[in-house]
């Protein structure tokens, strides 16, 4: 990395702690230097099982199990549309408007001026009123039914009745049908307002109900159901005894939401490969998604529990950091497992990596657009294998952050996105793809991270 910090040209750069991965640093940030081949790694490390994926081709490997899946629709009341992905075309149900509407509050008049004032005045929601005859003019509110006969609308702070209010007068030229928005200007009964394909946002909500609209028929959100693994895990206090806090359980449930899953349930299972095997052929979700135990350790009951449950491994491994173990599988007919390793940003990489193109797929969505950033320091790259780094946006540049070792959070809690470093790393100012994070706004993302 380059040996200073060339951009302490924003306050937020004392915040902004640079990758070290090039110095023999002790203590916790020295986790986030790459394991490989070429490091000094435990004497007892078992050979690799199997070949592992490039990171590109696993996340290939998972989109397409995904585009595999039956298709499948529902048709749901709009409010529980929000975020899922048409399968219908969205059709005008009416004309729209679906009458000749005022676009202001005013009065209607009919024919050249000065005109007759009538009684009463049109309010919207309310009945038709009655005809307007040449010369006559009647109050009207915006979105009131136009009275037939009537040639426009004018604005009641461009008009003025005499004193017993009989007559009225326009301060200005009045213009054939100004201020009156006729029937079907937005669109006719029948007309195409958005393709199948398109996603539900509340705007797209909001023009369905316009069109008449009480249900859409979507693409269901994947039924996902997350399996946190591990005997040490607690989910209240401090850690004590050896035992530490579930950092996943509180986090993958939302961020699955956020890639369009529906959460049917959360659950903690001690390190046991029965209860793991049961718990795996007994989930009725479209995904399994477990974490911890995909590694080689005594009680890593992932691989064992899936040979025994006749699952295909799809893929077994990723060449990326962290989270090489991750791993996909298909569990049944259309039902699929992924692995996450149990480091919390291993188990981040592996959802970025292999969770998100399955469900994204399996939600009917448009892959997101990708695009490039450059990085304003140097990350030292993996000499094989792809490396996720957390990033903040800050004016042109992603900012490489620091504390991104496996089993740290503190680097991506402050994070817009990561940074796909290919293998060999990459210079200051190189271009390099980046994921963004659901949640990530461009120059968000202060917080204490150094
Ligand atoms: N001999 C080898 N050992 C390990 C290898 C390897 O290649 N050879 N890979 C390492 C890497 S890299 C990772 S990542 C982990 C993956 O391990 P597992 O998926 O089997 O996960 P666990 O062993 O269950 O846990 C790893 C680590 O993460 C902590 N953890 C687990 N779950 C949670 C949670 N819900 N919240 C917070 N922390 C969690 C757990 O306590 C461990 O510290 O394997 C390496 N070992
Ligand atoms: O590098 Mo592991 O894959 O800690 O995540």
């Amino acid at each position: 990395m380059t040996a200073s910090s060339p951009a302490a040209d924003d306050g937020s750069d004392e915040a902004l702690a640079l990758l070290r991965d090039a110095l023999p640093a002790p203590g916790p940030a020295g986790e986030s230097r790459p394991q490989g081949p070429d490091r000094a790694e435990p004497a007892a490390r078992p050979a690799p099982r199997h070949r592992v994926s490039a990171w590109a081709d696993a996340r290939n490997v998972a989109a397409r199990a995904g585009r595999a899946a039956p298709a499948r629709s529902h048709r749901v009341p709009l409010e529980q549309a929000l975020g899922e992905i048409l399968t219908e075309r969205l059709t005008a149900l009416t004309d729209l408007p679906s009458f000749d509407t005022s676009a202001m509050d005013g009065w209607a008049v009919a024919g050249p001026g000065p005109w007759e004032v009538q009684d009463g005045g049109v309010l919207a929601g309310h009945a038709a009123p009655g005809p307007l005859a040449d010369g006559e003019a009647v109050r009207i509110a915006t979105g009131a039914r136009i009275p037939a006969g009537a040639t426009a609308v004018i604005r009641s702070e461009h008009a003025r009745t005499d004193e017993a209010r009989t007559q009225l007068q326009a301060d200005r030229v009045v213009l054939h049908g100004q201020d009156i928005r006729p029937r079907g200007q937005e669109c006719r009964s029948g007309d195409v307002l958005l393709p199948a394909t398109a996603l539900v946002t509340p705007a797209v909500l909001g023009l369905a109900a316009a069109a008449g609209y009480d249900e859409l028929a979507t693409v269901p959100r994947p039924r996902v159901e997350i399996l946190v693994l591990g005997d040490e895990l607690l989910t209240r206090g401090l850690p004590h005894d050896g035992l530490i806090r579930d950092a996943l359980g509180p986090m993958l449930g939302f961020w699955l939401r956020a890639l369009g899953a529906e959460v049917i349930g959360t659950r903690r299972l001690k390190d046991d490969a029965g209860a793991l095997l049961a718990a795996v052929t007994g989930s009725s979700a479209d995904l399994v998604i477990t974490t911890g135990g995909t590694a080689a350790g005594p009680v890593d009951h992932v691989h064992p529990v899936l040979h025994k449950a006749g699952a295909e491994l799809l893929v077994d491994g990723v060449a990326v950091r962290p989270g090489h173990p991750m791993l996909l599988a298909q569990i049944g007919a259309g039902k699929h497992l992924v692995g996450l390793p149990g480091n919390p940003l291993a188990a981040v990489s592996g959802l970025l990596t292999l969770a998100e193109p399955l469900l994204r797929e399996l939600a009917g969505r448009a892959r997101a657009v990708t695009y490039t950033a450059p990085l304003r320091n140097e990350v030292q790259g993996h000499p094989h294998d792809t490396r996720l780094v957390p990033v903040v946006h800050r004016a042109e540049w992603v900012v490489p952050l620091h504390y991104n070792g496996p089993a740290m959070l503190r680097g991506i809690a402050a994070a817009d996105g990561l940074a796909v470093v290919p293998p060999g790393g990459a210079r200051a100012g190189q271009e390099v793809e980046i994921l963004d994070l659901p949640w990530a706004q461009a120059g968000s993302g202060e917080g204490c991270f150094t």
